[in-house]
């Protein structure tokens, strides 16, 4: 077999750093925040996250293609990240049920990437330095004019993201489920749909803009707040139709961005990370139950802690056991809870899917009561 010969690329860093690898995926020039995960597999789940969205991905598992790509595999679309750095692109990928090469999948979905670089230094440097811009390119060989285009990048503090890909019109899942689900979708992954229907709901999935009378026009039974790309303090709009879904007393679920907006609607902040959380190894207490899970993450903002300690209303149940930041919250009194992390996974364990069960009992309860 013969392997491709591979132009040059280029990847820098808006403090500066600069590094040269080889071209993988589509040739051009793409920027946008870096951020690394951990995550041992799962690559097109990730890549294709929503919630990536205008993001550079740094892969810390060193080897990265080696199953090819699986239509079946995306939690949307088509990727959603705007660049990919890898430490050893795998020109061969063994798998029976492979349908391309990650290359040529990356090619066609016209996303650029870099292989060949040190990883490890770069994670170290993000984690030192903190999260920052970058760009990637095949084709600009000239330092200061990679520069002038790093500062078109836009920063993703105050960003806005979720309306670029949201769903366009809503749609019907499952429909006959037992039990409906209005889905604001600010960003959603598939998988966490397909946890919804496993578990026999019917679902109706809407546009992030959609109005709260236009949600309680279907009738749901309980309301779900996605996942999703940007800061959650850009986005008024989903703050405000949560306040008003709190209004009625259905059953609401909140999955990271969703759940930082449901914090927003009850008057807690949120901030930017440091460097954030991306990874399938990050454990989590359930401060109700006492029990510890190992979760999906991947979010760059957080809800601010103390201001969830000072809350009349809000109380906190779950932190991360990594740096005891917020990782669960629940509104008390009322069947409305969220979380940080990502129980669907799609990477990653799945010690948190017992929370779509959770969300399933209180749908019975309410509608028993
Ligand atoms: N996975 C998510 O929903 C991410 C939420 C938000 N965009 C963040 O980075 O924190």
């Amino acid at each position: 077999m013969k392997l491709k010969q591979r132009d040059k690329a280029f990847l820098l860093l808006a403090d500066g750093s600069y590094y040269e690898g080889t071209s993988i995926g589509s040739k051009g020039t793409s920027g946008g925040e870096i951020c690394f995960n951990t995550g041992m597999t799962g690559y097109q789940e990730v890549y294709t996250d929503p919630s990536y969205f205008g993001q550079i991905i740094v892969n810390t598992n060193t080897h990265i293609g080696n199953y090819g790509a699986v239509d079946l595999e995306q939690e949307s679309e088509r990727p959603k990240i705007n660049g990919l750095v890898v430490n050893e692109y795998s020109e061969i990928h063994s798998r029976v049920d492979g349908e391309s090469t990650l290359d040529e999948y990356l090619t066609k979905s016209g996303v650029v990437g870099i292989s060949g670089l040190d990883t490890r230094k770069i994670v170290k440097h993000i984690r030192s330095t903190g999260a920052m811009n970058a760009i990637i390119t095949s084709e600009i060989d000239d330092l200061e004019t990679l520069k002038a285009e790093l500062l078109k990048v836009p920063s993703m503090d105050h960003l806005e993201l979720s309306t670029k890909v949201t769903t366009k019109d809503s749609y019907l899942m499952n429909e006959g489920g037992e039990y409906k689900v209005a889905v604001l979708d600010i960003g959603c992954k598939r998988s966490i749909l397909s946890n919804l229907t496993d578990r026999g709901c019917e679902l109706k999935v809407f546009p992030a803009e959609t109005s709260f009378s236009e949600l309680k026009a279907y009738n749901p039974d309980g309301y779900f707040i996605s996942n999703g790309p940007g800061d959650p303090s850009a986005m008024p709009y989903a703050v405000e139709t949560v306040k008003q879904i709190m209004s009625e007393s259905k059953p609401m679920f909140g999955i990271c961005l969703g759940h930082q907006v449901i914090a927003l609607a009850n008057g807690i902040g949120t901030f930017k990370m440091h460097h954030g959380h991306r990874g399938l190894n990050h454990p989590v207490k359930n401060i109700i139950t006492g029990r510890s899970e190992v979760t999906s993450q991947n979010h760059g903002f957080a809800v601010i802690k103390e201001d969830v300690e000072a809350s009349e209303t809000i109380e906190l149940t779950h932190i991360n056991l990594n740096d005891n930041t917020v990782a669960g919250i629940r509104v008390k009194g009322k069947p409305f809870f969220s979380v940080q992390h990502h129980p669907e996974a799609s990477p990653g364990p799945h010690d948190s899917r017992y929370l779509f069960d959770d969300f399933i009992q209180l749908i019975k309860k309410h509608r028993e009561s």
